[in-house]
């Protein structure tokens, strides 16, 4: 901007405005520590003293009817260890309301998705889109993907493998046949956030996320929630449920795409691309991918493992406009306690 402007104070004397929640999540750091997050915040820019800061003090997202609500949120996101009761004095859990807990995974499976809708998952493709299972972790969040398909019916059930080709200086037919078998191995067994897994299973009716920008423009988006409605060998036919085209059901064919992965130092060992559908199922999603997102009903699965980083407690809950939309699994059965982290740095 400072060169385009030809003016050399700050973004070239232009107004910006940057939005966005200090008690939500922040930015990757890969294998960071809190120090190295805490240092990656906007917090720690040396222009930061230059921005004004603007507080919007109206949630907009939930009912206004729900004043408790609003005001618990507020007291998780800021980590209040005073005038918050169910905060558990002298550590950093807090007691769920028993109307929030879910025993299991299965109670929390028929929770956020009926029976009915997944025996009819076309005409519940709404509801189906509108709930979502958030877990801390990707591996977690892959098994209950699974276990949520299996229970769904499905005219046609595909699997699809990636065609994971080697980039750079070597390519796979120059090596021995062990070290290509576990270069194959290894490159299908590679799976990160931005990137479609190896083995893709899609049924009808399934809800997935789209994970690549296709046409910002026209509300296709990474993050852009869909039903499968057709599976064919070189496409998929989906239904758009979230986002700007939701409103009219719109239905778009798919290819595969391109993904890369490697050559930079947060994605170590080979470095390959993957020819994919752009696609992950999203029954279940990680707590970091449903930020931004506004959900009907939401199921938050702790049971293996915690909320371990800033704000992932806050964000989860914070997808909904009432409290009796959230159900919870706690880390240990019949233990209605939560980790609640919040780096008080990254805070007003
Ligand atoms: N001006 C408004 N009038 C009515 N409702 C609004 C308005 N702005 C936002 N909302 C409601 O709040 C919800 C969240 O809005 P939006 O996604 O823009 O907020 P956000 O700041 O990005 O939220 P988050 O960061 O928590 O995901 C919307 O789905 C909408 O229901």
């Amino acid at each position: 901007m400072q060169d385009m402007k030809d003016n050399k104070q700050l973004f070239g004397g232009s107004v910006v405005l940057i939005g966005g929640d200090w008690k939500q999540l922040t930015p990757v750091v890969p294998k960071g520590n809190p120090e190295a997050v805490i240092d990656a915040s906007i917090k720690k820019w040396d222009e930061y003293d230059h921005c004004k800061q603007i507080e919007l003090k109206k949630n907009m997202r939930v009912n206004e009817d729900e004043i408790d609500f609003i005001q618990e949120l507020k007291h998780i996101g800021n980590g209040d260890t005073e005038g918050y009761s169910n905060y558990i004095k002298g550590t950093d859990y807090i007691k769920v309301d028993e109307e929030n807990i879910a025993k299991n995974a299965l109670d929390l499976m028929n929770f956020c998705y009926e029976p009915q809708w997944l025996a009819e998952p076309e005409k519940y493709a709404k509801e189906l889109c509108g709930s979502a299972i958030l877990c801390p972790t990707n591996t977690v969040v892959k098994r209950l993907n699974q276990k949520v398909l299996n229970n769904l019916s499905g005219r046609q059930q595909k699997t699809f493998f990636a065609r994971n080709t080697p980039l750079g200086d070597q390519p796979l037919n120059a090596l021995t046949d062990n070290e290509t078998e576990y270069s194959i191995e290894a490159m299908e067994k590679i799976e990160t956030a931005g990137m479609p897994p190896h083995e893709l299973n899609l049924k009808n009716g399934a809800i997935v996320m789209l994970i690549k920008n296709i046409s910002v423009n026209t509300g296709l988006c990474n993050g852009t929630r869909m039903q499968i409605t057709e599976i064919f060998d070189d496409c998929i036919k989906c239904k758009v449920l979230s986002g700007s085209r939701s409103d009219n059901s719109d239905e778009i064919f798919l290819p595969r795409c391109k993904f890369e992965y490697g050559g930079t130092p947060s994605e170590p060992g080979i470095h390959f691309s993957r020819c994919q559908f752009p696609v992950k199922l999203s029954f279940a999603m990680s707590i970091n991918k449903s930020q931004g997102q506004t959900l009907q009903k939401v199921g938050i699965y702790l049971r293996q493992g915690e909320c371990f980083s800033h704000g992932q407690l806050y964000t989860a809950m914070s997808r909904v406009r009432t409290k009796k939309s959230i159900k919870i699994v706690t880390a240990v059965l019949d233990t209605n306690n939560v980790k609640n982290v919040v780096w008080k740095q990254l805070l007003d």
